[in-house]
């Protein structure tokens, strides 16, 4: 059997029926979800998963018009649902109380340009911001107009921890052939509290002299560590030096010490996590990226 999905669904629905107004489309839900009532009240427990699915259906051509699988929307919103604290209504349903907080009683000192805020409150998990779906196609766009400037052989560099997902996301959408290196930055002082000066705290594996290089970032924020790590393989004598990041905070653009070469996405947030990046080491299984609020800045 085909395994439909919102965009099967749409093409089918449109050869069939020809394009239709969202409006229109959600009164005929309302209409097949009625129905779905009446097999309830009326017993008829044979037609309940076929009712639903008229419902379903309807649902699924509302989301593709719209630039979206309804599949991966559920995926997603279940992976937040399942972080969230639920109050259970008695019937069965419930609502959402909170997000999940994450003290913030720890949180490391953050001196200089950096724009990590220090908090007096908690802070917690906030609205996905891009999700899996739309980084995938950007990963994918992002690869293209890399392979259109960089031909050929290329030495693509991860930074982590925070870029590792969306290095193995960009190098597996690129086509040339490529050799994949990681190195670690730190910008904590030994004492692991204060911000300063990135430093490396790993090494790529081969040598960098003549090659063309992709330095693959997560974010950039003071730019600090990618111009870090540009100087580093320009002294080595790299013959061509990108700079691929995913999120621009750009807030912090008025004190950037480098403008990347290649940008996923802009964004106002302050702190985001989610897809390789963390808040306090937590969160980068995320597969989506979120907004951290903050509730209380000092
Ligand atoms: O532009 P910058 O001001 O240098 O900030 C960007 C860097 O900061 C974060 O890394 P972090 O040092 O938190 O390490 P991580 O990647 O292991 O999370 C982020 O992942 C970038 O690597
Ligand atoms: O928003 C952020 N998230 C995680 N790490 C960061 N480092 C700078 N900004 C951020």
């Amino acid at each position: 059997m085909t395994r439909e999905t919102s965009r099967t669904i749409a093409e089918w629905a449109t050869t069939a029926f020809g394009p239709a107004r969202a409006e229109a489309l959600v009164a005929r839900a309302a209409t097949e979800m009625d129905e779905l009532r009446e097999s309830l009240s009326q017993g008829d427990f044979d037609s309940i998963a076929s009712e639903a699915a008229d419902v379903a259906i309807l649902l699924h051509r509302i989301a593709h018009d719209h630039g979206h699988d309804l599949s991966d929307a559920v995926d997603a919103k279940m992976a937040r649902n399942r972080l969230r604290r639920w109050e259970p209504s008695g019937d069965g349903t419930g609502r959402h109380v909170a997000e999940p907080a994450v003290a913030a009683s720890a949180a490391p000192a953050v001196s200089g340009a950096k724009s990590a805020p220090v908090e007096t409150g908690e802070a917690r998990l906030g609205d996905v911001l891009f999700d899996a779906k739309r980084i995938s196609i950007r990963v994918r766009e992002l690869a293209a107009a890399i392979e259109r400037d960089l031909e050929g052989d290329i030495l693509i560099v991860g930074v982590l921890k925070g870029a590792g997902f969306f290095t193995s996301d960009l190098a597996r959408a690129l086509r040339n052939p490529a050799h994949l290196a990681f190195v670690g930055v730190s910008s904590y002082g030994m004492n692991g509290s204060a911000r300063g000066e990135p430093r490396l705290t790993s090494d790529v594996d081969v040598p960098v002299a003549g090659r063309k290089i992709l330095l693959v970032e997560d974010l950039v924020d003071t730019g600090g560590t990618l111009s870090r790590l540009v100087d580093t393989f320009r002294q080595r004598g790299a013959a061509d030096i990108r700079t691929a990041v995913l999120l621009d905070l750009v807030q912090s653009r008025p004190n950037r010490r480098l403008t990347p070469d290649y940008v996923g996405f802009e964004t106002s947030a302050t702190w985001v996590s989610g897809y390789g990046i963390d808040y306090k080491e937590k969160y980068r299984n995320l597969p989506d990226i979120h907004e951290v609020v903050l509730p209380s800045k000092a």
